[in-house]
């Protein structure tokens, strides 16, 4: 986050509450039946079952792996050539390929590929493709649902050097780059050209660009600049079979035909593997508030949106929100300190404007109006970047802190944002003293709960009182049982709760149509049953 003065640092700003005075100093699924399939002409077909509401496969099992060839020394020897010093085999180089960020996943790849540039990707999946080698496409590895490392020996093809900026436009505000760019890099690049990514997440360290498209990643912007689906304005993914799509278009306008790039946004990899993206990047704001505010309930919460949202207007970057709960696990994991004075909800908000002066004026007269109301009981608003860094860390180091504190089953839910609380409050009764903690935290301002529940260790008797309850409370509110961080491999068999069997279908239309093989990212995203 850059640094923009704004008000006073360290000066003080008293309002006078109804109840007390607060002080806020001014201060972020394929018959594959037949893919008995021998060597590369290996065929399948994928159907799916009709009508059957939720899938009827043990939803947590692991997957059968499916008949792929293994790996040859023939194999090797193709990739080899193709990449020298880039096929990498040795095991302590592939252990962190093979296991995901929570260590919750691990697969058991022998070979990790390093392309740098879309041809290599290209020769790479025509190559597989023929020999019926399956291959897990990677990014960073910041994933959350298993769907960014092997499941079985699945080829790990990773993007991380394929890592250079092609173009940016400073007039269009339009940058083109490479898959394997790491979002903070990107960011630091546009920064020093005055301009921003139009999304931010926790993970931006080590992230690709390629991978936040291919999962569609959600963050903390998107409340102002909306989703990648709208931001991302072309790419170029390499197809199964190695055919080259370039839709790496430039273009705010253009509608010639089906949009094929929202095909690859979200879709995991698994119909293709994207190599590069143009994406449209909003101007740096000259001036960037953090506002820390303490709620004594939920519904005071969503009533402060309610007011922010028409007291800030177009200077809304991001409204966030913790519970009591993630706070007692910052505090005691990560050693954070609480700015303000204990409460059951904590808020973030943040503005970014080009006005500083018009911006202080609207951040004042909100704070005082959900103060005077007793809306907000206690808060801090920072201008200067540690500061405003440290707020942030409040709310995007949540998830660190709770692998500090056990093995935790993480859920990721759009609702009507009237209900994203419920969720939790009830998912609290219905464990009891079942859980170690059950905590909710996440995008308000996108109607997007992050349910996280915690347990000293991995518990099967738990995850079975969380689920399938957690989905069908979700489903009987028409929400999405994955808002952000997509189905990879741990939910993929509950896409029923969220999606007809009928679009369920299409997409196995789809997938057969794009990879009728089935090589691309294997066992992830649709469910089992369109595999039997
Ligand atoms: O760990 C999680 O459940 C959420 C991670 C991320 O989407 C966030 O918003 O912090
Ligand atoms: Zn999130």
């Amino acid at each position: 986050m850059a640094s923009f003065k704004r008000l006073p640092l360290n000066s003080t700003i008293r309002w006078l509450c109804s109840r007390y005075t607060t002080s806020v100093t001014v201060i972020t699924r394929v018959e594959r039946g037949s893919l008995a399939c021998s060597g590369h002409i290996a065929q399948c077909r994928f159907v799916h079952s009709s009508g059957t509401g939720a899938s009827q496969a043990s939803p947590n099992a692991t997957p059968q792996r499916l008949p792929f060839s293994r790996i040859s020394p023939e194999d090797l020897t193709f990739f080899r050539q193709l990449l020298p010093g880039r096929a990498i085999t040795d095991p302590d180089m592939l252990e962190s390929c093979n296991v995901d960020w929570l260590k919750s996943v691990r697969g058991n790849s022998e070979v990790l590929l390093r392309p740098k540039t879309t041809d290599e990707v290209s020769q790479i999946l025509r190559y597989c493709n023929e020999r019926n080698l399956a291959v897990n496409p990677q990014g960073g590895n910041t994933g959350l649902v298993g769907g960014s490392v092997p499941v079985f020996d699945e080829i790990v093809l990773s993007t991380a050097l394929m890592n250079q900026v092609l173009t940016f436009d400073s007039v269009s505000g339009i940058l083109t780059c490479q898959a394997g760019c790491v979002l903070e890099t990107l960011s630091q690049y546009l920064e020093e050209r005055d301009f921003i990514m139009p999304l931010d997440l926790g993970a931006k360290g080590s992230c690709h660009i390629g991978g936040n498209v291919s999962t569609n990643a959600g963050g903390l912007r998107l409340l102002r600049y909306g989703s990648l689906r709208g931001t991302v304005l072309g790419l170029e993914a390499v197809l199964a079979d190695g055919k080259v799509l370039n839709c790496l278009s430039t273009l705010r306008k253009d509608n010639t035909g089906y949009d094929l790039k929202q095909l690859f946004i979200g879709s995991e990899g698994t119909l293709g593997i994207i190599t590069a993206v143009s994406i449209l990047c909003p101007r740096k704001p000259k001036a960037v508030n953090v506002a820390f505010l303490g709620c004594s309930s939920f519904e005071a919460l969503l009533e402060t949106f309610r007011c922010c949202r028409g007291r800030l207007g177009e200077i809304l970057s991001a409204f966030e929100f913790l519970d009591a709960a993630c706070m007692n696990l910052l505090v005691k994991h990560l050693k954070l300190s609480n700015p303000i004075t204990e409460s059951p909800f904590y808020i973030v908000i943040e503005t970014a404007g080009s006005d500083a002066a018009h911006d202080e004026e609207k951040l004042h007269n909100f704070l005082e109006e959900v103060m005077t109301s007793s809306l907000v009981t206690d808060g801090t608003v920072a201008t200067e970047e540690a500061k405003i860094k440290a707020l942030w860390s409040l709310r995007e180091r949540i998830t660190e802190a709770l692998t500090h504190d056990g093995y935790t089953y993480k859920y990721d839910i759009s609702l009507p944002v009237e209900k994203i609380y419920q969720l939790v409050t009830d998912m609290r009764e219905h464990l009891g003293d079942r859980a170690k903690n059950v905590v909710g935290y996440g995008h308000v301002g996108d109607g997007n709960l992050h349910l996280n529940i915690t347990s000293p260790s991995k518990d099967p008797s738990l995850l079975a009182a969380i689920e399938p309850y957690v989905y069908e409370w979700t489903s009987s509110c028409q929400g999405s049982i994955s808002a952000e961080h997509g189905l990879g491999l741990k939910k993929r068999n509950y896409i029923y709760y969220s999606k007809s069997s009928e679009a369920v279908g299409l997409m196995g239309d789809i997938k057969a149509m794009l990879d009728p093989k089935g090589i691309l990212n294997p066992y992830k995203t649709l469910p089992d049953d369109l595999h039997s």
